[in-house]
């Protein structure tokens, strides 16, 4: 039996699964838990991602052949020459950049933006945060050799490491890569042409030309470890978690992590000026149309804790009360917002009359409002031609039984949850036994078995209709 190891390095924690690669069955597990913030020395992910690795690696039934890494995306990593990093990372959800953002899109105008890297930055972008670091630290702008992505860093880092050894390893030689996935959202990278735009990315760094990871092609190897472990491309979370699933044209995922994220696998780049949808690249060779929130599960953690109370609790309460909330309404936007591109803007609540002012109400508003954001996504994947079938509804948020029940009404289409499972870390694993086999296509594994979730009567149009009444009425769009 062959054995590989997938990792997803998302935003609160590293995962790591052991995968039998001939059938997809996952044999052990290891979690480690990330600092806090919007701002991390990547180092600490570095720290965690081999604490799971060891967890994995202690209940697995033997040694892996191969190991591949999905990570956040968009996240700014900065070495200097000799490969030390020049300052903490800043993440998807810093919102710093927003201003560098608003001028990077002014100078050449949104459509050109689309047309050239599938995407309009907003300050998730990396091309807007390392135009805040030329603006704001010129002198460790100055001091930056080469730029990656958290994926990228931790492939690098693996490269320099013996896996058997656990060992806190010392930088590597090994040249850094990456993949089209994960480059497809740093702003400078054309998906059309699957090539790097200096160009943009000297533009938006003061004429600052630091070194990019080599792109790998999606079954291509980086490398291997220095005990001879066979290191896939990696990708980006999300592109791991559509590799995990095996995605079928019709299939939409809702992902409900600190981000929300709504995507759909493609066949054509696409180039949307409004900026609700970014055109990324997949981790097979085709496009990943995604729209991205910043405030997903959080808001639910974030509710419990004003009522008093824990997940579970917040889901009875949310359970109890009628769609609607009895007219009260949630702009969770408690992080700043992404899609709409409020990156400034707080949280809302309106509605409130002397009635409805109970528990239930505001833990169903928050359930209803979270969604409502991702419904308003899935609108938009429509506008650049995705049909949606149905919806899978997968990360930490998707095990609230108050998320699966109300998903099915704001979305307007089926809703499947997947039984509950690491689908990003599976997705990385998928990669590293198809990098392991050098086969044409990916490993054949079972497409994951899910249960349908069975919308009531109520009516999700009036609930959508509130939310954006309330959007427009606060925000003006
Ligand atoms: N039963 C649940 N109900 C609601 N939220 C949950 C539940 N279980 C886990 N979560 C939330 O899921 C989030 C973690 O999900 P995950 O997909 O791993 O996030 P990320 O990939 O961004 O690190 C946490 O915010 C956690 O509170
Ligand atoms: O920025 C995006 C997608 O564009 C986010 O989806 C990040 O990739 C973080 O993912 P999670 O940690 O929420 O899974």
């Amino acid at each position: 039996m062959s054995l590989v190891m997938g990792i997803d390095s998302s935003t609160q924690s590293t995962k790591a699964i052991v995968v039998d690669a001939g059938t997809g069955r996952v044999l052990a597990e290891g979690r480690a838990d990330h600092p806090d913030g919007t701002e991390v020395p990547a180092q600490a992910w570095w720290a965690a991602c081999r604490q799971a690795m060891a967890l994995a690696a202690a209940d697995a039934p033997g040694p892996v052949e191969a190991i591949a890494v999905a990570g956040q995306q968009h996240g700014l990593v900065t070495l200097d020459a000799a490969g030390a990093e020049v300052r903490p990372a800043l993440l998807w959800n810093d919102t710093r950049s927003a201003p560098q953002a608003r001028r990077l899109v002014g100078q050449t105008g949104p459509d050109a933006w689309a047309r050239r890297t599938g995407s309009v930055p907003v300050a998730s972008f990396t091309v807007t945060k390392l135009a805040w670091l030329a603006e704001h630290e010129p002198a460790n702008a100055d001091r930056v050799a080469s730029v990656l992505l958290p994926h990228d860093y931790l492939t690098w880092r693996l490269a320099g490491a013996s896996v058997a050894a656990q060992e806190e390893s010392p930088r590597t030689e090994a040249e850094p890569t990456t993949d089209r996935g994960d480059a497809s959202g740093t702003g400078y990278f054309s998906p059309a042409d699957g090539g790097w735009l200096p160009d943009v990315l000297a533009d938006a760094f003061g004429g600052r030309t630091p070194q990019l990871p080599r792109i790998l092609g999606p079954a291509d190897a980086a490398g291997r470890t220095r005990d001879g472990v066979l290191l896939a491309a990696g990708t980006g979370d999300n592109m791991g978690a559509a590799l995990g699933l095996g995605l079928e044209p019709g299939d939409v995922v809702v992902s409900l992590g600190t981000s929300g994220t709504v995507f759909a696998v493609a066949d054509r780049p696409t180039a949307d000026p409004t900026g609700a949808v970014a055109g990324f690249c997949d981790a097979t060779g085709h496009f990943l149309p995604l729209v991205c929130t910043l405030n997903a599960a959080r808001v639910l953690t974030a509710t419990a804790q004003l009522l008093g109370t824990d997940l579970a609790g917040l889901d009875a309460l949310a359970l109890a009360a009628e769609p609607g909330a009895g007219g009260l309404v949630l702009l969770p936007y408690l992080d700043g917002e992404r899609t709409p591109d409020l990156p400034d803007a707080a949280g809302t609540l309106t509605g409130m009359r002397r009635a409805n002012c109970t528990p239930e109400n505001l833990a169903r508003a928050a359930v209803e409002g979270m969604l409502c954001g991702l419904a308003d996504g899935l609108a938009a994947l429509r506008e650049v031609g995705v049909a949606p079938r149905r919806v899978l509804l997968i990360g930490g948020a998707a095990r609230s039984a108050a998320v699966r029940a109300v998903a099915p009404l704001l979305f307007g289409v089926p809703v499947d949850v997947p039984e509950p499972a690491e689908y990003v870390a599976l997705g990385a694993a998928r990669q590293a036994a198809w990098a392991l086999a050098g086969s044409a296509e990916p490993p054949a594994w079972p497409v994951p078995s899910a249960r349908h979730e069975v919308a009531d009567d109520a009516d999700g149009a009036a609930v959508r209709a509130a939310y954006t009444a309330v959007r427009r009425q606060v925000h003006g769009a």
